[in-house]
């Protein structure tokens, strides 16, 4: 079918509509036949009169679960583990279920209860508590195991951070090397995503950057610089550093067949309904977005402190999309940053 141009208007009023509900910027970048096309609106640092930048970075929070999720799919590509083994015949011990199997981890099945509901209970004293914390992996997972599981191992999606930690103990545990050098050896480099870094414990974002506002809870109260974080409580589930360039690169290069092989790449884009409105899927690690054009996303959201990002791709990596707004815990900001994605995949209005 005929590919409708982006919408650049619809995707600079989505925008303009982050900024007039609380963000003090959004910036999206469209990547596809015709090269990249890009929209910035609003403050990169609230009250800095500085523009949003297209070339800077910022935390992307769950669009972390990708990345993860691709180093651990290359891994049973590679035979070291399978989709259907127990966690328990990796990591003897860890979790409390030895039902609980790789592919409940990577498709949020498993039941693990997120540990974050707890730290972030309240938006802005949960963050100050954990910024400057470092945690063991293994410390993470125990909060979550200290609480029953959610669901039965496999019966129903249950979206847990919990998973993406675990997640990554076991990419850890099969290599033998940290998380940063499994993404450097394995997708960062590989695609030469120079915008991109996994820094965990480090609290400061390489390189330029877009600072982040946290929301607090209380209306009215002003935004919290959130912009510094080890982002410790998420590592694997949420710690990445990227650009809206490297995100459109990765989205598109996934998508596209050039991180996993055919079979690992399948896995991935077996979908489950996440809600009951039938156009949100969960695969292992990405979801699925059917637009009203027909045409279906493949990506990741993000969601950290200051930060919300959108990054997707079509299903042959052609055209891509990363939306970002530079502030958090502000629910009507999330859904006007993604109707970007109808405003770039589907185009203006048919007439
Ligand atoms: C949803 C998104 N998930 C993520 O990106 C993960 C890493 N983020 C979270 O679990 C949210 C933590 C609280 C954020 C805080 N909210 C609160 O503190 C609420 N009390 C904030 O909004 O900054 C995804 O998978 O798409």
């Amino acid at each position: 079918p005929q590919v409708p141009a982006p919408d650049l208007a619809g995707v600079r009023a989505a925008l303009t509509e982050a900024t007039g509900l609380g963000a003090p910027g959004a910036m999206a970048r469209f990547d596809g036949p015709d090269g990249a096309l890009s929209e910035v609106v609003g403050e990169r640092e609230a009250g800095s009169g500085e523009p949003m930048d297209t070339e800077a970075r910022f935390r992307v929070g769950s669009v972390t679960k990708s990345f993860s999720a691709v180093v651990l799919l290359q891994l049973v590509g590679e035979g070291l583990v399978g989709l259907d083994d127990p966690v328990e015949a990796h990591l003897p011990g860890l979790l409390p279920d030895d039902r609980i199997t790789v592919r409940h981890l990577l498709s949020h099945r498993s039941g693990l209860y997120d540990y974050s509901n707890d730290m972030f209970a309240q938006t802005v004293p949960g963050f100050e508590a954990v910024r400057d914390a470092v945690y063991p992996l293994e410390e993470l997972v125990a909060l979550s195991t200290a609480q029953p599981l959610t669901v039965e191992p496999g019966a129903a999606y249950a979206y847990s951070n919990t998973n993406f930690v675990v997640v990554g103990l076991l990419v850890e545990h099969l290599t033998g090397l940290p998380l940063a050098e499994n993404y450097q050896e394995r997708v960062i480099g590989p695609l030469g995503l120079t915008e991109t870094a996994y820094v965990h414990p480090e609290t400061t974002i390489p390189g330029a950057h877009i600072d982040g506002h946290l929301t607090p809870d209380e209306p009215g109260e002003p935004l919290v610089d959130s912009t510094e974080q080890t982002v410790s409580w998420a590592q694997s589930a949420g710690a990445m550093i990227s650009s809206p360039a490297d995100l459109n690169r990765f989205t598109s290069a996934l998508l596209g067949g050039e991180l996993l092989a055919p079979e690992q790449l399948d896995a991935m884009l077996e979908m489950a309904p996440t809600d009951d409105t039938g156009t949100r899927h969960y695969g292992l690690g990405l979801r699925r977005y059917d637009l009203s054009c027909e045409v279906s996303v493949y990506g990741h959201t993000g969601t950290v402190q200051g930060y919300y990002t959108y990054a997707f791709s079509t299903e042959d990596g052609a055209r891509s999309l990363a939306a970002t707004a530079n502030t958090s815990n502000n629910g009507v900001v999330n859904t006007a940053l993604g109707d970007t994605l109808e405003a770039a995949f589907c185009g203006a209005e048919s007439v």
